[in-house]
Formats: structure tokens, sequence, C-alpha cells
């Protein structure tokens, strides 16, 4: 239960807010009795001093904005509240496109303008470089696209309360409760249109509670495909999700049994593809790339087609240079720059994407694509011969960063480094080692993959050497003259 705000004066309070400095963008007033927020914290929350100067996060406040708090949990070094009044709104206020945005959990920025969302994307990032000593460079590209219907797949919570009913959506904010939704703004229209047939679905099975999520995924063409993780089988529910499959046209496969659990697509007319499909551009070069429900695929498929045509505008690659992919998933990377370069080994941790990778070169008629397994938390002698091999390497890891490769980079070959990072903070520790080994950040882009989300995806280009005033990078050739 929310525990109410401690109590304070209206002037205490606002002699607390007025402390903030000449440079706050504050309005002068300050309303009897609000609280006013100072700045977004990285995830997205608002932050506000106590009267005793203790840092408070807000859930859905937004700078400059005056507000009554609650605070539902006190911590030693600050407090977490949310909003109970808001008295004064920020410019930069929107009223929330979803219907389900005040309790679910998917979402935590859709009360903020779009544009001023990617400002904070972008503040941050700077902010978090900036801590390191790392100056960005004097453009900060945005990679942008539809802020609705972007989400090409998700997991669904299942859930059955203890009066049997079925609950199927997101988590609820804070809480381990699912909030059942019927509508989703994100979501890709034909997985979203799924969501009520679903939950009646999961009404009408012998055993609910045998389904521990549902994942949904759309093709290119929208085609929804869904994989119900069916906990413990159930031959009649499975007659009744092939039922299912072809009563909604779509492809729905059951991963089944606890340990090691088994992918089983059910028939029926428009179903069961042989296996999924996603094609992007290298160039005016389609490359298919074939996966399987479980693999990485990038959520949002128009910014992950930015990613790719950005990446082969910086990395400006030659024919003669070999590149090294690591966290390769199914070749995103690898086959997209595949084209521009002599030869790519791709590394990759999990075996089933390694295999998935390869056959996708091979579809696509890549003999120069080699892809290897490895685990690239530490570096071996393995990576090392790696690095030392190769001209160009891409980096894409998983929020944890790539600490032991980039302490290793010094050491390697590579001319550029292309670093594709989905967690800013680990991004800025990474860039220090880089700097420490002899490499300049050139190019910075925020790629806006989750709109809405506090979550920040960017790109960034480091070249060994100076980076030129000018533009901020070397040609290829006076590169290759270097080399
Ligand atoms: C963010 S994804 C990027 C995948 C790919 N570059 C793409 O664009 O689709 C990170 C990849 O790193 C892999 N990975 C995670 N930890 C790893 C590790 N310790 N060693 C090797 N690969 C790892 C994951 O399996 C995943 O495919």
């Amino acid at each position: 239960m929310a525990m109410l705000g401690k109590r304070r004066t209206p002037s205490t309070r606002a002699r607390a807010q007025g402390s903030q400095g000449a440079e706050s963008p504050l309005p002068q007033a300050i309303t009897p009795g609000a609280l006013v927020i100072e700045r977004l914290a990285h995830d997205g929350r608002g932050v506000t001093r106590s009267v005793v100067g203790k840092t408070v996060f807000v859930d859905r406040a937004l700078p400059g904005e005056q507000v009554e708090i609650a605070v539902h949990r006190e911590r030693r070094r600050f407090d977490e509240a949310h909003v109970r009044r808001r008295l004064i709104d920020a410019a930069t206020r929107v009223t929330p496109p979803c219907e389900h945005y005040e309790r679910c959990g998917g979402c935590d920025l859709q009360h903020m303008a779009i544009e001023a969302q990617r400002d904070h994307k972008r503040q941050v990032l700077t902010e978090l470089l900036a801590r390191q000593g790392i100056e960005p460079p004097r453009t900060v590209d945005l990679l942008s696209g539809r802020d609705a219907g972007y989400r090409r797949r998700a997991r669904l919570g299942v859930k059955v309360s203890r009066d049997g009913e079925v609950h199927l959506g997101f988590r609820v904010r804070g809480s381990d409760q699912l909030i059942d939704i019927d509508s989703c703004y994100v979501l890709a229209p034909s997985l979203a249109a799924l969501l009520q047939p679903l939950r009646r679905q999961l009404q009408s099975l012998a055993a609910p509670r045998h389904v521990g999520h549902i994942e949904l995924l759309a093709g290119d063409d929208g085609a929804a495909h869904v994989i119900v993780r069916q906990l413990r089988s159930v031959p009649e529910d499975a007659r009744r999700w092939a039922e299912f499959a072809t009563r909604e046209r779509l492809a729905l496969a059951l991963r089944e049994g606890r340990e090691a659990p088994v992918l089983r697509w059910l028939g029926g007319p428009g179903a069961a593809p042989a296996s999924l499909t996603t094609r992007v551009d290298a160039g005016g070069q389609p490359i298919s790339l074939g996966f399987e429900p479980g693999d990485f695929l990038q959520v949002n498929a128009e910014i992950n087609q930015q990613l790719i045509d950005r990446a082969r505008e910086w990395l400006e690659l030659d024919a003669s240079e070999r590149l090294l992919d690591l966290f390769a998933g199914i070749g995103n990377f690898a086959l997209s720059l595949a084209p521009d370069v002599d030869r790519v080994t791709a590394v990759e941790g999990s075996q089933a994407m390694v295999e998935r990778l390869n056959d996708n070169a091979r579809c696509n008629g890549f003999e120069t694509v080699e892809a290897r397994q490895a685990d690239l938390s530490t570096v071996d002698g393995l990576l090392e011969t790696w690095l030392a091999e190769h001209d160009v390497v891409v980096l894409d890891p998983p929020r944890d960063g790539a600490d032991a490769i980039c302490r290793r980079l010094g050491a390697s070959a590579a001319s550029r480094v292309l670093y594709v990072s989905c967690d800013p903070a680990s991004l800025a520790r990474d860039a220090a080692h880089l700097r420490e080994n002899g490499f300049c950040l050139e190019r910075l882009a925020i790629a806006d993959m989750f709109p809405h989300t506090a979550h920040l995806e960017s790109m960034v280009l480091f070249s060994r050497g100076t980076a030129t005033a000018v533009g901020g990078r070397d040609s290829a050739a006076t590169r290759r003259d270097r080399r």
C-alpha cells in the first residue's frame, strides 16, 4: 500500500526547491504545497528533492512539473514516489495514446511528447559518455520511425487466479500481477488483433494452468505467429490450439515440456511455416534471414534497417577488408555487411543461432561468411587470433556490454569498431576502454528502437587515431594508407 508523503510546510518545501541554482529551467513561482521535478532520471522517472535534500524518484512526472507526491518506498539514499496530484504540467506532457498506460508496465514514457523522449535519450547517452571524459561528436544522429505498432515480437504472461480466472497480458507496473490488455499501442497490428481471441482461447482450455506464456511474432508481411509455452502436454488442449490456428489462419506452435522443451508446429490451412524469415536490405541487395522462435530478432524492423544503412555508410567498407562480427545472432549485421568486404567471421554464443547463421549465409550465396560459436564474456586464444586477423569489428553485445573484448581491442588489427548498444552505461564504460586502447569516438546515433519506453539503443563508430576536425572522420583511402 502506498505511504503518504512526509508532511512539510509549503515554505520549507519552496525553500528546498529554490535551492536548485540559477541554471534551473523551472518556473519562478512555486505553487504552495508543490514539489518541483528537476530532471528525468535515466529510467524516465522524474527527480525531485525532499526538504532535507533527499533525492526522490517520482513515477511519470516530467521536468518542470509541480506535483504533490506520495512516497511508496523509502530507501537509505533516496525515496520512490508517485504523483498524487499534478498542479502544473510540463509543456512536454501529452495524453498517453494507450488506454492501458496507467497500469501496464510495458511502456513508461507515453506521457511525454515523442520528440522530448528522444531528446531525453540523447541527453542520457551524452551525459554517461561525459562522465567517462568522452566528448560526443558535434552531431548526434537520430534513427527514428513509427512510434506505434512497431513491436514485431512480444512475450505475454499467462496466469490463472485461484478462482480460475485467466489473465493474459504484460506485468502491471512495479508488480508481478498481469494486466489484461485487449489492445496495445506499440504491438504490430496483426499481433494486437490477437489479444482478445487469445484470451478467449485460453479461457476455453481444459488446463490453462499448464500454459506458461505466449510469444507473438509478426512476419515481414505482418502475418502472425504464435508460440504457446505448454509446460505440460495436454492432448485435448493441443487439439483446441490447432483449431484456433485454423480459425485465425495463423501459424501456431507449442513449445512443450518443462525440461528441454520441444517446438511443435500445429497444422491447418495457412499455418505451420517450415521456417520463419525476415528480410533486410544491404544497399539494394535483399538478404533473407531465417530464424526460429527463441532466436534473437531485433524488435523493430524499421529501425533495424536504419542501423544497417547507417553502419554501411559510416564504415565505408573496402572490398579487401575482413570483418569480425561479435554477438552476431542469426547474421543481421554479418550478412548485411558481407557484400562490401572480402570475408566475414561471425561469432555467436548460441550454437543453434550459429547453425542458423551458417544456413543463412548459404541461402544468400555468401561463401565468404563463416559463423563460429564462442562465449564472448571472456577473451581466449581463439578470440585473440580473430582480433588479430580482422580489419573491422562489429560489436552488438547484450546489456552487460563487451568489457573483456574492449580491453583487448588495442592489440587487435582493427582500424574501426562499430558498437551497437542496448545499454548506455555499459557502452560508456566500454568506450572508455576503447579510448585507452587508442580509439576515438567518431560517430554517434541514438536509435529509437523502443519508442515510449526509456530503453535506449545506440550505435557508435570508433576509429583508431584522432577524429579529423571536419566531418569527424578520415576517408577510406586515408585509413588504408595508415594501415
Ligand atoms: C543484442 S543480440 C544481437 C544479435 C545480432 N547482432 C542482431 O543484430 O540480431 C546479442 C547476441 O549476443 C549473444 N550472446 C549473449 N551473450 C553471449 C556470450 N557470452 N557470448 C557470445 N554471444 C553471446 C546472444 O545470443 C545474441 O544473439
